[in-house]
């Protein structure tokens, strides 16, 4: 399989700003990819330019085959895109603006079947103006995937859910990701890379610092894990090791069983992600 995002020597520049700084970003068919980087690092650019909406200055880039900017409207169907809240057609129902949608592509999906899905069947006859805030966000969601897309861009899509809302959107996502749709999405929350991208890339000053796994992104698969426990005369201990499997059988010795209060943790994605954006620094 060809992949489905190719970018070799992106740049993008605004007067003397480098928004995008020679960006290489190969994303495969029906991967999930997660693209993280502080405010202003160049993900909104990027993935603009990918979407065909924005120009560039210099590189190579195909997506789903074809250069975006000579973008064709074949094209663009195939593409699912869920941007920052838009807040049109306040009059419209849910119902009514997901059918709407569905008459711009050539096999679009059934609009009930999506409602269903972003969880808003109980929703349909409402109008959008009388939405919550995380309501309206699932419907740009159902609005970006009706068109059955083969490639789906998601800007910050969890922003504002409440937590229950944000895992059934990652439930919806994976059911996506499984029936094969590839997945570029941005987000500042590190749980939500980790939830659902295959890979990660973390993006700065309009460069990518690393891609990898979430589990291995900075070396953290083989970082060091840190093993602490409530020691009775001591109080509260730690120790970094490489090898926490023998710390925790020597303490379990010593403490003739449990080892009170005792965790065993390695750094976080959130850890790495802010040493690296820090060493950049
Ligand atoms: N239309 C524009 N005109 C001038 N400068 C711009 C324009 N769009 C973006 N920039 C600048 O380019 C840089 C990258 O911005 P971009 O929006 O791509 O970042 P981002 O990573 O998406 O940030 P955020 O997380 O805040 O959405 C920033 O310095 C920004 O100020």
């Amino acid at each position: 399989m060809s992949s489905a995002i190719r970018v070799q020597g992106l740049a993008k520049r605004y007067g003397d700003v480098r928004a995008v700084d020679g960006v290489d970003l190969e994303i495969e068919r029906g991967e999930v990819f997660a693209l993280l980087g502080p405010n202003g690092a160049g993900k909104s650019t990027t993935v603009e330019i990918l979407e065909g909406f924005r120009s560039r200055d210099a590189g190579e880039v195909e997506v789903l085959g074809v250069d975006p900017a000579r973008a064709t409207l074949d094209w663009r169907a195939r593409l699912g895109i869920v941007a920052q809240t838009t807040r049109e057609a306040p009059e419209l129902t849910v119902r009514e603006i997901v059918r709407h949608f569905a008459g711009y592509y050539p096999g679009p999906r059934d609009p009930d079947e999506v409602i269903e899905a972003v969880g808003l069947t109980g929703s349909a006859g409402t109008r959008l103006r009388r939405l919550s805030g995380g309501q309206r966000r699932r419907v740009d969601v159902a609005l970006g995937i009706v068109g059955d897309p083969e490639l789906l861009f998601l800007d910050e899509p969890t922003t504002g859910f409440d937590p229950e809302a944000r895992r059934a959107f990652w439930e919806l996502i994976r059911g996506l990701a499984d029936g094969g749709t590839t997945i570029l999405l941005t987000t500042h929350y590190m749980e939500e890379a980790e939830a659902l991208a295959d890979r990660v890339g973390v993006i700065s000053d309009g460069r990518i610092l690393a891609t990898g796994t979430p589990r291995e992104l900075g070396g953290r698969a083989t970082a060091e894990a840190e093993v602490s426990w409530l020691d009775p005369g001591e109080g509260r201990r730690s120790l970094r090791t490489a090898s926490p499997t023998q710390v925790v059988g020597e303490l379990a010795e010593r403490f003739g069983g449990e080892v009170p209060e005792l965790t065993v943790t390695r750094p976080t994605l959130e850890d790495v992600y802010l040493r690296m954006l820090g060493e950049r620094r």
